[in-house]
């Protein structure tokens, strides 16, 4: 049968790939900008599940930034991500819908959980300081889910990424996450014959990077699995799912590699007044591999194929 199945957050980099990988099925899509539907108004989110009548949700609609964003923004990263997905959840589970997709953020692990990270990891330690409000929130949402399953029998699921780039990132100079960061800063000093860019903190940290073409098929994968499988491989009370590459690189590899992909010549200088924040966090993904998916974008191809879209979209690019 055919599904209505309402991606929140489709303008955005992850909700605009799934509804590209969706256009390919035949569900039938539902979507709302923020002009017409603010996530933040609990009412006019009730109104419209009550009107829509969806058979799925996929959750990809958050405040979402960077380390230094996180930083100097952390209440409206605490309100916004639990308000957002509380008027989701409780929307959706009140119109009827049976199934949705949570999605959270590799930041709910400690900062210094043992590498790789299983998804056991969770509240087992002390959260990273520079985003733990948008930690606690991503935390809330998985733990929503599950509550609903066992006190009302719906099927809502989690997936947490790892850090994720590619086409309709956030290229903001400030607020955006260091890949689409480096990108815009390597290709603007190109053009402007500079001999140094600066890349913020030690280069030491290490992160591992998945391209959103990826996390949308993982996401779709993910909810479109029997329930018996999901059951299966997850636990009630610890039933989200890591979705990464189980690579990683340091972000003084990650600012080589960019200026390779963008042809930038010059020196790189470290900026220690910005910080590091989490020193390592390499995603475990043996539960998803054994729910029989795993990524297939490398980083080098993944990034070229980034740049070519930013040279031909930077009309498009986020205030
Ligand atoms: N990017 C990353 O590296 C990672 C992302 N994630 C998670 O993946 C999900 C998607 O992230 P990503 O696609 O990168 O984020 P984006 O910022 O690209 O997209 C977020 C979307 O949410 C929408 N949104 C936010 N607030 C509201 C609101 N009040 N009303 C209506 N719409 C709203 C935005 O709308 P508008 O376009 O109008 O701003 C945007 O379309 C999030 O849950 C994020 O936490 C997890 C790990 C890493
Ligand atoms: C996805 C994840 O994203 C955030 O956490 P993060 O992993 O630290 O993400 P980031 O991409 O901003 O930084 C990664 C590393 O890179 C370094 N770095 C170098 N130069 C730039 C730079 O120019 N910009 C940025 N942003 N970082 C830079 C930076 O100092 C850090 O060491 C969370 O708050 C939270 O939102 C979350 O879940």
């Amino acid at each position: 049968m055919t599904k209505r199945i309402f991606v929140a957050g489709h303008r955005g980099m992850v909700g605009s790939a799934i509804v590209r990988q969706l256009e390919n099925t035949d569900a039938i899509i539902v979507t709302a900008g923020r002009e017409k539907l603010d996530l933040l108004d609990q009412a006019a989110v009730f109104a419209f599940f009550e009107q829509q009548k969806v058979d799925q949700v996929y959750l990809a609609a958050a405040k979402v930034g960077g380390i230094v964003a996180n930083n100097t923004y952390p209440a409206e990263f605490i309100y916004q991500n639990l308000t957002i997905q509380n008027n989701i959840i409780e929307g959706a589970y009140k119109s009827g819908v049976k199934q949705l997709l949570f999605l959270g953020s590799s930041c709910i692990y400690p900062k210094l959980a043992e590498q790789p990270m299983t998804e056991h990891a969770l509240l087992t330690g002390t959260l990273e300081p520079t985003n733990e409000p948008y930690a606690i929130a991503k935390i809330a949402g998985i733990k929503m889910c599950e509550s609903y399953n066992r006190q009302y029998g719906v099927d809502y699921r989690s997936v947490m990424p790892t850090n994720l780039y590619g086409e309709n990132d956030n290229f903001h100079p400030e607020n955006s996450h260091v890949i689409p960061a480096l990108m815009r800063r390597f290709h603007e000093a190109k053009l402007a014959g500079d001999k140094k860019v600066t890349v913020w903190g030690s280069g030491k940290p290490m992160r591992e990077f998945l391209h959103v073409d990826d996390m949308a098929a993982a996401s779709i994968h993910v909810m479109n699995l029997d329930s018996k499988t999901y059951a299966a491989n997850t636990e009630p009370m610890l039933s989200h799912i890591n979705v990464g590459t189980g690579v990683d690189c340091t972000i003084r590899e990650l600012a080589e590699t960019m200026a390779s992909v963008v042809g930038f010549e010059g020196e790189l200088e470290f900026d220690a007044s910005k910080p590091d924040g989490t020193p390592r966090k390499l995603m475990d993904v043996s539960r998803l591999k054994s729910l029989g998916w795993a990524y297939s974008i490398s980083l080098s191809n993944g990034l070229s194929s980034t740049y070519t879209w930013f040279l031909n979209n930077q009309d498009k690019f986020r205030k």
